[in-house]
């Protein structure tokens, strides 16, 4: 009798076992690594495809931009109980888009983010691009209206390129090129919509300036040390044109001590005379010109703004952004993670001759008058 217990005992010992490898192997299947749903593991996902690490503060790279993404959609997609979250998201369209799901469409994009270079536009992007409202296209950049090459492929090429998205999701492209170009504003308006939303974010020049220095130098090299007219700037594309010598101080003046206002470092700076362009093709109320420093000292102030301006419901609250000390800046947290935008942004600066910095914001000093004018409003560098 005993025997026949033991043995009865064994055998649902081991069936208990059994029963238990087999649902351990069926949440493998089911499921990604880190328990999360397996639509979380990216594989079907046509959102940003390339690959930028994040990092939390302690500087480990943990997960790509997609996990977070997606595993914060997840998130809410699937348990949140915040009820502002719950008010506004629509579960069903929260799912991430697929090719398979007949509503998932490539759209023209909607607002476009047309810079300006190193005033925080990829700051920007890498924030909004959380916001479930917003499918940003893949590539960081498009360049389509503005490099001749580009624009030769046709705007089914450019739409091909944009993330696939719900209808109720607004699709933005970014290219801060776009401000500088003497086509890209009828090329929106013409070939996108006369209705498609304008984002500019405005830094002060000089340090404006001194980025651009810096990241020029870093992805070109010193190659550039005569002025570079690329094939691609052939009229009427006129993108300024960098002239970048081994210091900041040389890049700008030239032999006799002037400003070379013609170098993409100052010229880009120019921002009354780009944007007067636009403001000819678009109406003033359906561009939103912001001051970088907003963005970077209250980022919750700038994307309310941006949600007000694109008519996306509020969905950026205080505690989605975390103040880096390593960093310096802030960085965005979801889901508990922490994740800030990589080295190529946030640079140390340069010394710079105080003279020469003294030049430049005297130069500058009508320009931004006269953006005040044109605008009617004042900025944080401006006194
Ligand atoms: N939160 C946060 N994190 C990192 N960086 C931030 C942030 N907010 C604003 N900024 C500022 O963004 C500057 C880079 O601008 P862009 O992203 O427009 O550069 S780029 O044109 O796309 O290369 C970058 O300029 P530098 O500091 O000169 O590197 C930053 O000052």
């Amino acid at each position: 009798m005993v025997a026949r217990i033991r043995l009865v005992a064994v055998f649902c010992t081991f069936d208990v076992l059994v029963f238990v490898l087999c649902i351990l192997a069926f949440r493998t299947v089911t499921h990604g690594r880190n328990n999360k749903p397996s639509f979380v593991s990216g594989a079907n996902l046509q959102q940003s495809i390339y690959d930028i690490s994040l990092s939390n503060d302690t500087g480990n790279h943990f997960v790509t931009e997609n996990k977070t993404i997606l595993s914060f959609h997840a998130s809410v997609y699937g348990n949140d109980s915040s009820t502002s979250m719950k008010t506004f998201i629509n579960r069903t369209d929260y799912r991430p888009c697929s090719w398979k799901i007949t509503e998932c469409r490539r759209k023209l994009p909607q607002a476009i983010v047309i810079g300006v270079k190193k005033c925080g536009t990829g700051t920007l992007r890498y924030f909004l691009k959380f916001h479930p409202q917003v499918a940003f296209n893949a590539d960081e950049e498009m360049h389509y209206f503005n490099i001749p090459s580009r624009h030769a492929k046709g705007i089914q090429w450019y739409r091909r390129h944009m993330s696939l998205s719900w209808p109720n999701q607004l699709t933005i492209e970014k290219t801060p090129r776009y401000f500088v170009s003497s086509v890209a504003p009828t090329g929106i308006r013409d070939e996108i919509s006369p209705k498609t939303k304008i984002i500019v974010l405005l830094r002060d020049p000089v340090k404006r300036s001194i980025s651009d220095y810096l990241a020029v130098r870093k992805t070109e090299g010193l190659t550039l040390q005569n002025p570079v007219n690329s094939s691609n700037q052939l009229p009427p594309y006129t993108d300024p044109i960098y002239d970048i010598k081994s210091s900041f101080e040389n890049s700008v003046l030239d032999l006799n001590g002037d400003i070379k206002s013609w170098n993409g470092l100052i010229n880009i700076g120019l921002y009354s005379n780009h944007l007067r362009r636009w403001l000819d093709v678009f109406p003033r109320q359906q561009i939103l010109v912001l001051d970088s420093d907003t963005l970077t000292h209250d980022p919750l102030k700038a994307f309310r703004l941006i949600e007000q301006f694109l008519d996306l419901s509020p969905f950026f609250r205080p505690e989605h952004f975390y103040f880096s000390k390593r960093k310096g800046f802030y960085c965005l947290k979801m889901s508990g993670k922490v994740s800030c935008q990589g080295s190529s942004k946030g640079r140390t600066h340069p010394t710079v001759d105080q003279s020469v910095i003294d030049k430049l914001k005297a130069f500058y000093e009508p320009y931004d008058k006269e953006l005040m004018e044109l605008l009617g409003r004042n900025f944080s560098w401006i006194s």
